[in-house]
């Protein structure tokens, strides 16, 4: 295999259950040793698409090439060499974590070191306890520690750190970096903004069974940025109808009030244009501070939804 070919190669990927259309069209290239995010609403067909991709279910349409062979006909081959961690772990909940690994790790044919697993995901002190005893976060990090049992070259986290407290995710976070540097290709699926912008190296948003967006994440926030936003605060006092001077400005879009700031919004010299219009007023603003653009702005911009709205909902 070509070492600069895609390790997951999807073409016009189509998945269907009855009458409900899971995976309309997805197309995607993954390269060896990257970090690639699929990111989207509930029900976008995120886990679907994983699942196909991984040779769990098969496809109505278009193909998959995983590490050069098609987990479509042959789920055996790929087996072995893709570990992959599930929204929920299916686990007895009496199996002790050591135990888990040590059977997880007898299905492989070179499999990691359970003992060495539990020490790099901090579980060492709790190799003997149930799964039922164990945390929500050290229930998810057995679960990455069985997903990489089989020392696979690709790994697929579906909804990493859904659950867990925020220092919980942290470590997650820091824990997947650390896998990624030892050479292991991740696919995160997850619909966290911060997860996908801090750890991602490119992502791919699917709505409703489509690529709606996809690249690095930085030039996704980029792209397309052509309006900016801004707050000030005026000194006490000023003028109301300087407000609407400033909301007829030819560069303004909107203006309206925040708090103790108003917030303005416009195209790019927007900034400056409002500033030399106050100062023909003789106003200066107390303070100024811009609003950057967030991937959680691209993503309302190509689904429409809010991703903590959509997570709420269900
Ligand atoms: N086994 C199934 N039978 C019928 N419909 C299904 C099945 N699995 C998923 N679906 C539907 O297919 C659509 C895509 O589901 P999928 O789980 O792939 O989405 P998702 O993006 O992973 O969502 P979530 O973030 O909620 O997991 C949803 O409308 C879902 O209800």
């Amino acid at each position: 295999m070509n070492p600069d070919a895609p390790v997951i190669q999807i073409t016009h990927l189509r998945k269907t259950y009855g009458e409900k259309v899971a995976v309309a069209d997805v197309s995607l290239a993954i390269q060896r040793g990257e970090i690639f995010g699929i990111l989207g609403p509930n029900g976008a067909g995120k886990t679907t698409t994983v699942e196909l991709l991984a040779g769990l279910r098969q496809a109505d349409g278009g193909t998959v090439r995983i590490l050069g062979t098609d987990p479509q006909a042959d789920p055996a081959a790929v087996r072995h060499r893709v570990g992959v961690q599930l929204q929920e772990s299916r686990l007895p909940p009496k199996i002790r974590a050591r135990e888990a690994l040590e059977l997880y790790a007898s299905f492989y044919p070179d499999p990691k070191d359970p003992g060495e697993l539990l020490d790099m995901l901090g579980l060492t002190e709790k190799a003997e306890t149930a799964f039922k005893d164990l945390s929500g976060g050290q229930q998810q990090r057995l679960s990455i520690a069985l997903a990489l049992v089989g020392n696979p070259e690709i790994a697929i986290l579906d909804e990493l750190t859904t659950g867990l407290d925020p220092q919980a995710r942290r470590d997650t976070w820091s824990l997947i970096e650390h896998v990624r540097d030892s050479g292991v290709t991740i696919v995160l699926v997850t619909h966290f903004m911060d997860e996908a912008e801090r750890l991602a190296d490119r992502l791919a948003i699917i709505d409703a069974g489509r690529v709606v967006a996809e690249g690095a994440p930085a030039d996704l926030v980029a792209a397309g940025d052509d309006r900016r936003t801004f707050r000030m605060r005026l000194p006490e006092g000023a003028p109301a109808e300087l407000l609407t001077r400033v909301s007829e400005l030819p560069d303004v879009d909107t203006v309206s009030r925040v708090g103790a700031e108003h917030e303005v919004t416009g195209g790019p010299r927007v900034l400056p244009a409002v500033v030399l219009a106050l100062a023909r007023q003789d106003v200066v603003p107390d303070e100024i501070r811009t609003i950057s653009r967030t991937l959680e702005d691209v993503f309302v911009d190509v689904t429409g939804a809010r991703p903590e709205l959509t997570e709420v909902l269900t």
